[in-house]
């Protein structure tokens, strides 16, 4: 049995868990794929770093070519992170007929078209399912498992730090600051945290999701994205109060022919399975016409779990090699790129706004909604400390994004609206 040669790219947090698994579970991998499978290289920065992993017969470079132009390597695993460089290191394993298994979420939202391209060209599988949800096992999900469906919603807590910061906020009332410093600390935040944050590392995976769910070629750029960073713990309070919980929600939605993705803080309804999903973990609620509700659950982070999702797309290549199938099941996209326009993406809205506290100004505001056609599904008014205000939240029935945004421009010209203090989407229906 000959044995199967791995060339790694990188060896930090996903790629010792790599080394790890394949040592480890050898059994288990020769027993489904017929061969023994050895790690013979690995590229990273510092070849001088202490390491966690044994290396013994495994030759450390800080040149990718000692792998790239290695006739020997079958494999390349890539965890390294980085997207240009990484990518012609990809196309160049790719075009030296090397199979390619990535976690790279910031390299496949970008490029993931043309290295799929170029690895159907070459006959090589380009497999990616850590990049998105970590261990969870979700782009197979929805490739194979859902495959003979027509997915309508998908509906993720796709990024660990912000789950852990969100739940640490609501449910022992801890600071954000506190929280996100303890994030970066446990290792779910990547090394600048702004991408966890802002939303954008949430943006990819929703990109990569998007694509395969929709089977549309959907661009970073057609994603809308809003982070965490100004979600306030008042707000989470209120929403407590309306029975909703916060969480940084991608959101992939198709009516007939168009679709909209984003990315934004949501509360969602305390009924709803995505609102028990706490801490790092990460999960995908996935609405399908024929199949009705699922979710995939798990870690989303984490060096054992992220590695899973990488050695198991490995065991799929070598089952593929064997087979005499590599670069054969790759399906490009079905459908032409069509998004909705603002008037064709509906939602309802959580409000709260700040108004003098006089006689005539709740007409007034909610004139301004029914001008538009929206109505309200629930209202508060509460007192605040400054005297001669008061506070105002709103949750609106399902209205379009161009109305709602009207709605904001035309009440942050009220004289008697002292501040839009936030808004938010709600969900929690089931499509
Ligand atoms: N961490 C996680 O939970 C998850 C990570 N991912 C993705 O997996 C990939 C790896 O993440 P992670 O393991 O956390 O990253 P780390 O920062 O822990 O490790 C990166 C590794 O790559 C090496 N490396 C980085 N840049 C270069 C370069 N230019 N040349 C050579 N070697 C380089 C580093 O070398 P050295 O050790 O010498 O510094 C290090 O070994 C990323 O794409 C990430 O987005 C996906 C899902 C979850
Ligand atoms: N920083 C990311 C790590 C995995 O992709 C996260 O917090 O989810
Ligand atoms: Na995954």
């Amino acid at each position: 049995m000959e044995t199967i040669s791995i060339g790694l790219l990188g060896l930090g947090t996903v790629g010792s868990g790599v080394v790890k698994i394949i040592e480890n579970h050898q059994d288990k991998i020769m027993h489904q794929v017929g061969c023994p499978v050895k790690v013979r290289k690995i590229l990273v920065k510092n070849i001088n770093k202490e390491r966690d992993v044994e290396l013994t017969d495994i030759l450390l470079t800080g040149d990718a070519n000692d792998i790239l132009d290695d006739p020997e390597i079958d494999v390349v695993i890539e965890v390294m992170g980085g997207i240009e460089e990484t990518k012609n290191i990809l196309l160049k394993a790719l075009n030296n007929k090397k199979q390619v298994v990535t976690a790279n979420k910031d390299l496949m939202a970008v490029h993931g078209a043309e290295l799929l391209q170029a690895a159907s060209h070459n006959n090589c599988d380009l497999f990616y399912e850590a990049s998105v949800a970590g261990g969870i096992p979700i782009l197979r999900g929805l490739v194979d498992g859902l495959a003979s469906d027509r997915i309508v919603k998908l509906m993720g807590i796709v990024n660990g730090t912000t789950n852990f910061i969100l739940t640490k906020m609501s449910q022992q009332q801890r600071a954000y600051e506190d929280v996100l410093a303890e994030a970066q600390e446990l290792g779910f935040a990547e090394s600048d945290p702004t991408s966890d944050v802002e939303g954008l590392d949430a943006a990819r995976k929703m990109t990569i999701l998007a694509t395969l769910g929709f089977s549309m070629n959907i661009g970073l750029e057609d994603v809308k994205v809003q982070g965490i960073s100004n979600v306030t713990d008042e707000d989470i309070l209120y929403g407590k109060q309306l029975g909703y919980t916060m969480k940084l929600i991608g959101i992939a939605q198709r009516n007939e022919e168009k679709v909209e993705v984003s990315v934004q803080p949501t509360f969602i309804v305390d009924s709803h399975p995505l609102a028990s999903v706490h801490n790092e973990y990460n999960a995908v609620y996935v609405y399908g016409e024929a199949v009705g509700q699922t979710m995939f659950y798990g870690p989303g982070a984490g060096s054992l779990p992220t590695a899973t999702a990488v050695v198991s797309d490995l065991m799929n290549v070598l089952k593929n090699m064997r087979l005499g199938v590599n670069g054969k099941g790759a399906i490009a996209p079905q459908f032409k790129k069509k998004l909705k326009e603002p008037d064709e993406m509906f939602s309802k809205y959580f409000l709260r706004l700040q108004v003098k506290d006089e006689v005539g100004v709740f007409a007034e505001i909610t004139s301004i909604f029914s001008q538009h056609g929206v109505s309200f599904e629930k209202i508060l008014q509460l007192p605040v400390k400054e005297k001669g205000l008061a506070e105002i939240v709103l949750v609106t029935h399902h209205a379009s994004l161009l109305n709602y945004e009207n709605i904001l421009l035309e009440l942050s010209d009220l004289a008697s609206v002292r501040t839009v203090k936030s808004s938010y989407r709600v969900e929690g229906g089931i499509k």
